[in-house]
């Protein structure tokens, strides 16, 4: 019995790499699951499993390890089961531009939001810092302020000019890291950049798309050369499909949950409560406007709810 990896998933078959560093295809035993959620499919990439290794140097799952977190997406939209995306993530690194594009503040709440709530520490990545003139770094650093006050690493890179490259593959060595961005953002550059000759987005996906099947069967990690692994999959740009529940949702602004000890009513939402020492922090400017306006415009948005749209 031997502990691998799931680094790739297409439909019941799996690419497992094991633990002394030979890669192997492997099928699951039947009634292979963790009852955690109900799925249509029971293991995703960065699942651990147990593989016995046949004669034939193919591999059979015996089982699944527990997961320390987990990305899903409702399968069909009528369905209650979920299409899990990919397992034990270490990290998310939002990639942001203050430029070319202008990478809205409500976005990025939305995505940290739904990555608090998957238990997914996120680290933010200013790109195209190459591009931030005088009139543009006030912009920048306020950016930058929001965050790192409550939390959040914030990295300034410019894949044109190569500037805090090394601090980025720093960041992601040894790391089963999700990327995401918004289109234009320099993620697939970045990427190039950080290993040439990776190429996500393969063309294996390209070519199922095109016959129609379910792109989402062909998650995949990559492996980076220096130590540790990227999440590829066309879940990365739509990431954001949990359900969190409007009252919990404070849990997933650290700032704000913070501060919500002190309100007076145990239930207090930090909408229009007397006594909420949220609102009164908003109100002294403590917390930042445009945090605050994201907590009520999330509350509020019934159709919307929850699902950043990260394209
Ligand atoms: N000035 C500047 N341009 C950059 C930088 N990084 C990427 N770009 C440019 O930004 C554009 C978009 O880069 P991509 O890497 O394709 O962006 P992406 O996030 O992968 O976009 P999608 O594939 O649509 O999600 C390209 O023209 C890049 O050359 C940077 O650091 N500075
Ligand atoms: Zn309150």
């Amino acid at each position: 019995m031997e502990k691998g990896l799931v680094l790739k998933s297409t439909g019941n078959r799996y690419k497992v790499r094991l633990e002394n560093g030979k890669t192997l295809d492997c099928v699951a035993r039947g009634r292979l699951r963790l009852n955690e959620i109900k799925t249509t499919n029971p293991l995703t990439v960065g699942d651990w499993v147990d593989v016995e290794v046949r004669d034939d140097g193919t591999g059979l799952i015996t089982l699944i390890h527990e997961r320390k977190n987990y990305i899903i997406r409702k399968a069909t939209n009528l369905s209650r089961e979920a299409h899990i995306i990919a397992a034990n993530i270490d990290q998310a690194l939002l990639i942001v531009t203050i430029t070319q594009p202008e990478t809205q503040l409500a976005f990025i709440d939305r995505y940290l939001v739904t990555a608090e709530a998957y238990r997914i520490p996120t680290i933010l990545v200013f790109n195209k810092v190459d591009l931030i003139d005088e009139s543009l770094k006030p912009v920048l650093n306020s950016y930058i302020s929001i965050y790192e006050s409550i939390g959040y690493k914030c990295l300034q890179v410019s894949a044109k000019e190569n500037i805090n490259i090394d601090l980025l593959k720093e960041t992601l060595k040894d790391k089963v890291s999700l990327l995401s961005g918004n289109s234009g953002v320099g993620k697939s550059t970045l990427i190039n950049l950080i290993e040439p000759g990776l190429n996500l987005k393969t063309a294996e996906i390209s070519a199922a798309h095109l016959k129609g099947r379910h792109t989402t069967t062909f998650s995949e990690i990559f492996e980076l050369s220096f130590g540790g692994y990227i999440i590829d999959t066309p879940g990365i740009k739509s990431f954001g499909l949990v359900d969190i529940d409007k009252n919990e949702l404070y849990h997933f602004f650290p700032e704000i949950f913070k501060l919500s000890e002190k309100c007076k009513y145990y239930n207090c939402t930090h909408i229009h409560e007397p006594g909420c020492a949220v609102i009164e922090a908003a109100e002294k400017g403590e917390i930042a406007p445009s945090r605050y306006l994201s907590y009520l415009s999330i509350y509020d948005d019934e159709n919307e709810k929850y699902r950043p749209k990260l394209k």
